[in-house]
């Protein structure tokens, strides 16, 4: 087809898929963090306050004091390639490439930082995504997570003459592939170790016990994928949630209680997981890897493993082109 000599270039139609996760800062130092928490923490989805109220407490207070001491945590766990979550996530975006034909191009981005969400969308689009799967990396569906992170698409969206045509993930916390992923990284993890643990833990993030009121499914769906991961390892997996933050009352049992008092009830040797998080980040290699091992071996524990994220495992990456691909049907035939 010609066009005429004054239309606008019209790219080869191409079909776009975006990974999406939280995001970090750009640097382990005290004022990306700032730039980075004032971000997340403003988002109405993850602190569910109103602005009048929040603002004053997060800009006089929280933004003063904590950005310092989570830069630390993060320069402990930094990496040559940057941040944990971001260089995994980019890993993960480029295993995935090519996967799914040449007509379909794979992104990633994250709902705070950088790459930001509306930029790889417009990018896409440039790029002649007349389509495009938003797949938020969370297996667990939260509206601080999941819902907000589609939320920043689709204000990108509003922004655009020709929209792309969107499709989301759905969450996967029970998907017979995810779950078959975390059994086998579990088993292989174990394997490995040298010692055989009293207890295996699955912690996830927490959420306020008022947003499982609300009607949030996130709790629901962390209890079906421990439950189901036990089922598929034939033993008992214990679900912990990890880093409250505020006052209000968050789901239990807390990671770090529970650490503390294992001990005790003669649980002497422990392996965790953290199989809510697709990629490892902060929250993983620093809590949980970190301070969860000082505080279990100061409680009096002998033996305590953390077992990986799916990350850009083989197994990892396998089970997200198998569900990329199931959502992409109709869209490119599967091969
Ligand atoms: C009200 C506060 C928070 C809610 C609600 C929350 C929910 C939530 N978060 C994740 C995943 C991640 N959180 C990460 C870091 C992080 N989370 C909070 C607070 C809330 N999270 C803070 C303040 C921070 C920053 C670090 C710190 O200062 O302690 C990360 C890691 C980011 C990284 O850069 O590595 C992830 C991932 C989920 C899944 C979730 C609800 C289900
Ligand atoms: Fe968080
Ligand atoms: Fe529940």
């Amino acid at each position: 087809m010609t066009l005429p000599p004054d239309h606008p270039p019209i790219p080869r139609p191409r079909i776009g898929v975006l990974l999406m996760n939280l995001g970090t800062p750009d640097a382990p130092d005290a004022k990306s963090v700032k730039r980075y928490l004032g971000e997340f923490l403003s988002d109405r989805r993850v602190v569910e306050l109103p602005a009048f109220a929040w603002q004053p407490i997060l800009r006089g207070i929280i933004l003063q004091t904590r950005p310092k001491k989570s830069a630390h945590a993060y320069s402990l766990v930094w990496r040559d390639d940057g941040s944990p979550l971001a260089a995994i996530t980019k890993l993960q975006s480029a295993r995935l490439q090519g996967a799914f034909g040449e007509s379909v191009m794979v992104d990633w981005a994250m709902r705070y930082g950088n790459p930001s969400i509306p930029d790889r969308i417009a990018a896409m689009k440039a790029a002649g995504c007349e389509r495009i799967l938003l797949a938020p990396l969370y297996p667990q569906y939260c509206a601080a997570t999941t819902a907000t992170a589609n939320d920043k698409a689709f204000a990108q969206l509003a922004t655009m003459r020709w929209q792309p045509a969107i499709r989301t993930l759905p969450p996967y916390h029970d998907d017979p592939g995810y779950i078959a992923a975390l059994k086998e990284s579990v088993a292989t993890g174990l394997a490995a170790l040298d010692f055989v643990p009293d207890a295996l833990i699955a912690s996830f993030h927490g959420m306020p016990q008022r947003t499982l009121e609300l009607g949030d499914p996130y709790h629901c769906h962390c209890q079906k994928t421990a439950r189901l991961l036990g089922e598929a390892l034939g033993r008992e997996v214990t679900i912990a949630f990890q880093s409250r933050f505020g006052r209000a009352q968050w789901l239990q049992p807390a990671t770090d209680a529970t650490l503390a008092v294992l001990p005790a009830a003669g649980v002497k040797k422990v392996a965790i997981l953290a199989p809510g998080f697709s990629a490892d980040c902060l929250e993983t290699l620093e809590e949980l890897a970190i301070r969860g091992r000082e505080s279990f071996i100061e409680a009096g524990g002998t033996d305590f493993a953390y077992l990986t994220c799916l990350n850009d495992t083989p197994g990892g990456i396998a089970m997200l082109r198998r569900m990329i691909a199931r959502e992409l049907q109709g869209w490119v035939s599967p091969d």
